[in-house]
C-alpha cells in the first residue's frame, strides 16, 4: 500500500505543545524564494518549528513585480489541503495569498470541514494579501468581499495600512491614532484579533499594533510593539513572514502579545541582515535567518 492509498486520519490537535510544532502555510509562490510559501517555509524554520505548504497560485514574480499568475484548479488545490490534515496533526496555520473566489471558497470548505465541532482547532493567522510591495495585484476586485465573508475564521489577521483601510471601508491610515480606529472597526466586524502593522506610515519608529475585538463592550487594551526603522529596500515578504512566525510562536505556546514582541524584534534584525544577501535588483528579500547565521 503506497502513503497516497493509506487510510486517512484527520489528525487530532491534542492542544498540548508538541516539541517540534508542524505549521501549514497556505498560501502562493515566489520562484526567487522572498515572499509566499517560500517566505513562510523559512519562517517557519527560524522559528523552530516544522514547515509544510499547499499552493494556493503559482507566481511568476522576482525582485522586481508580479509577471504571471497561474490558479491551479480548485480541486488540487483541495487535495493538497486533505493531503496533509489527512496524515498530519497540524499545529498552526497560516494563510497567505488567496487570489480569487473559488480559491477562497475552497479553503473555507477545507477549513470548516475539518473543525466543526472540535474543541480543539489550531490558530489560524491570515495575512489578508491584496497588493504586493511592487504594487501587483493578488487579489482579483471580485474576490474582497468573499475575502472579508472568510476573515471570521481567524484568530488574527496582519493587514498592513492599505489593506486595513480596504477591510476598514476608509482611506490609508495616515497615523497610529487612525490606525488603531480601523483595526477596531474590522476587528469589532469580524470578531478577530487584528495585528495592524505600521510599516507604511512615515513615522521615526515603526510599530505594529494588536487590537482586540470588543466582547459584550469590553476592548483588552491594545498592544503596541515599536521598533527603529530600517533603512532598506529589502521589504519584499515582510508581511508573509511576519504572519507565519506569529503562527509558529503561538504553535509554541507563546500569548499572542509576546509573539508580537518577539516577532518585532526578529523582524528588524532580519531587514538589517537583509544587506549581506545579494538577491535581485530590485525590493529584495529579507534575512529570515539573522539571528542564527552570525
Ligand atoms: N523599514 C522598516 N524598518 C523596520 N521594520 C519594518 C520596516 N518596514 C516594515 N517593517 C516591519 O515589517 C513588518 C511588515 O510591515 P508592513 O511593511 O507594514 O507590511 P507589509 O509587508 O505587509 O506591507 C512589520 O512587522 C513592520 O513593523
Ligand atoms: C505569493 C505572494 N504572496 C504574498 C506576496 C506579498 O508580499 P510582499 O507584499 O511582502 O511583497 C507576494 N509578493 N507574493
Amino acid at each position: 500500500m503506497t502513503p497516497a492509498d493509506a487510510p486517512t486520519r484527520t489528525a487530532p490537535h491534542t492542544g498540548s505543545v508538541r516539541e517540534i510544532p508542524n505549521l501549514l502555510s497556505v498560501a502562493g509562490t515566489d520562484p526567487t524564494g522572498g515572499a509566499g510559501i517560500h517566505a513562510d517555509l523559512k519562517s517557519f524554520a527560524a522559528h523552530r518549528t516544522y514547515g509544510m505548504a499547499a499552493v494556493t497560485a503559482l507566481v511568476a514574480q522576482n525582485t522586481g513585480g508580479v509577471r504571471a499568475i497561474h490558479v491551479p484548479e480548485a480541486e488540487f488545490l483541495a487535495a493538497q489541503l486533505a493531503s496533509v490534515t489527512d496524515d498530519v496533526a497540524v499545529d498552526g496555520v497560516k494563510i497567505g495569498m488567496l487570489g480569487t473566489v473559488e480559491v477562497i471558497e475552497t479553503v473555507a470548505a477545507w477549513w470548516d470541514g475539518l473543525w466543526t465541532g472540535r474543541a480543539e482547532r489550531p490558530a489560524l493567522v491570515l495575512d489578508p494579501v491584496m497588493v504586493a510591495t511592487s504594487g501587483d495585484r493578488l487579489l482579483d476586485a471580485e474576490a474582497e468581499s468573499a475575502l472579508l465573508a472568510f476573515l471570521s475564521r481567524a484568530d488574527l489577521i496582519t493587514p498592513n495600512v492599505p489593506e486595513l483601510a480596504l477591510l476598514a471601508g476608509r482611506e490609508p491610515a495616515g497615523d497610529a491614532e487612525t490606525l488603531i480606529a480601523q483595526a477596531r472597526v474590522v476587528a469589532d466586524a469580524h470578531s478577530v484579533l487584528v495585528l495592524a502593522k505600521g510599516g507604511h506610515l512615515a513615522a521615526g519608529d515603526v510599530v505594529d499594533i494588536l487590537v482586540h475585538p470588543a466582547v459584550d463592550g469590553v476592548r483588552p487594551p491594545e498592544h503596541r510593539a515599536a521598533g527603529p526603522r530600517v533603512e532598506t529596500t529589502s521589504t519584499h515578504g515582510t508581511g508573509c513572514s511576519v504572519s507565519a512566525a506569529l503562527a509558529a510562536l503561538r504553535a509554541r505556546g507563546l500569548s499572542w502579545e509576546e509573539a508580537v514582541d518577539e516577532v518585532k524584534v526578529w523582524m528588524t534584525e532580519a531587514l538589517r541582515d537583509a544587506e549581506r544577501l545579494d538577491v535581485g535588483v530590485g525590493h529584495g528579500p529579507i534575512q529570515h535567518f539573522a539571528q542564527l547565521w552570525r
